[in-house]
């Protein structure tokens, strides 16, 4: 078995069966586009303070500190908190739903939590296949399919930990997941490409699934470099901050430091900036096409095909009954299915 870092075949992957649906950017801007995020990662990684960042506002209170509990030993279960807002990008107008998991990977089987995200995922996916298969539509109804989840992975400087292994390898064929490392500032540039390398190595070796932002054969050049240009940025190193500054009647979000800043929105400093690019602008409709063709296409064949096999089964267990009563002597079977 090759090691980490040693190469291997190609990941099997959701996004082979990829092809770029619709155009680069939604141009139904007025009507406004859905978009559901999902946050999750340990305590104490930056999410809360990253959708404040991402959103440009206080959405969530950060000073009410969510894993305070932790030092005192006590494990609250994990909550699963949304968030919307509607934000404008370049004309666009973007309703944002941000599902957030605070308390997520605090306890030590983790098991539970790993299952409770997956069921709100597949819920979503239900919620969409019965009102797909209403004769009336439900003209209120509210797509809640998460688009993308950043996993928010601990800045240790090492490889990943098993609880991350075990988490992306097991949703990765239900949502995009983008791996995002919290707290980015407190690597330095050599220690942080090390340390992304090492993670891209696992994410290779364990063959887990993640969004790997692919190309397909009708896309232009530009938007092929682009594509191979982010592939080499994952995972994504981010900042984040609350705090605005005034510096030159220009305004900063930065972390300021005795020894200096670090600028949320500065390109040099961290992945910010970028990853709020492909979000909410470049890659928002590969987000949805991806997740409405692809995932939740997968999903809704394992589910009906697996429906399918338990009518089969039911049939057939009916069928054997009737043989066994036809050849104990009884003609007259009635058996109501
Ligand atoms: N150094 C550094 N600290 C950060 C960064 N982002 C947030 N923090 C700080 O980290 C602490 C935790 O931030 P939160 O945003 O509440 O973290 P969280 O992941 O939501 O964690 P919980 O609230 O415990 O669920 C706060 O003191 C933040 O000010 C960052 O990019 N770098």
């Amino acid at each position: 078995m090759p090691k980490p870092g040693e190469e291997r075949g190609p990941v099997p992957s959701i996004y082979s069966q990829y092809t770029r649906a619709s155009s680069h950017r939604y141009k139904s801007a007025k009507k406004g586009v859905p978009f559901n995020v999902m946050l999750v990662g340990a305590s104490g990684l930056g999410r809360r303070t990253f959708l404040n960042t991402l959103c440009e506002r206080p959405i969530v209170n950060t000073e009410i500190n969510e894993g305070e509990n932790l030092e005192s030993g006590v494990v609250e279960p994990m909550k699963i908190q949304n968030y919307t807002v509607d934000l404008e990008e370049d004309g666009m107008r973007i309703m944002l739903n941000v599902v957030d998991t605070p308390g997520f990977g605090d306890g030590i089987d983790n098991s539970d939590v790993f299952k409770e995200i997956q069921d709100y995922l597949e819920y979503q996916f239900d919620e969409v296949l019965e009102e797909e298969n209403r004769i009336k539509r439900n003209p209120k109804f509210r797509d809640g399919r998460v688009h993308i989840l950043l996993y928010f992975i601990t800045p240790t400087g090492h490889s990943l930990r098993s609880l991350d292994i075990e988490f992306m390898k097991r949703l990765g064929d239900r949502v995009n997941i983008i791996p995002v490392i919290g707290r980015a500032d407190s690597f330095t540039s050599e220690e942080l490409r090390k340390f992304k390398r090492r993670i891209m190595q696992d994410i290779d070796y364990y063959r887990i699934p993640i969004y790997m932002f692919p190309s397909t054969e009708d896309d232009d050049d530009e938007t092929i470099e682009e594509n191979n240009e982010l592939r080499s940025v994952l995972p994504f190193a981010v900042v984040g901050c609350d705090e605005v500054l005034e510096d030159n009647e220009r305004p900063i979000r930065a972390r300021l430091y005795p020894w200096g800043a670090v600028e949320v929105d500065n390109e040099e400093h961290n992945d910010f900036d970028r990853l709020r690019y492909i979000l909410l602008n470049s890659h928002l409709s590969d987000f949805r096409d991806i997740t409405n063709n692809i995932i939740y296409e997968s999903y809704r064949t394992e589910k009906l095909s697996a429906e399918d096999m338990d009518e089969d089964e039911d049939a057939e267990s009916v069928s054997e009954h009737a043989d066994e009563i036809r050849e104990s002597g009884n003609g007259n079977v009635s058996l109501a299915v």
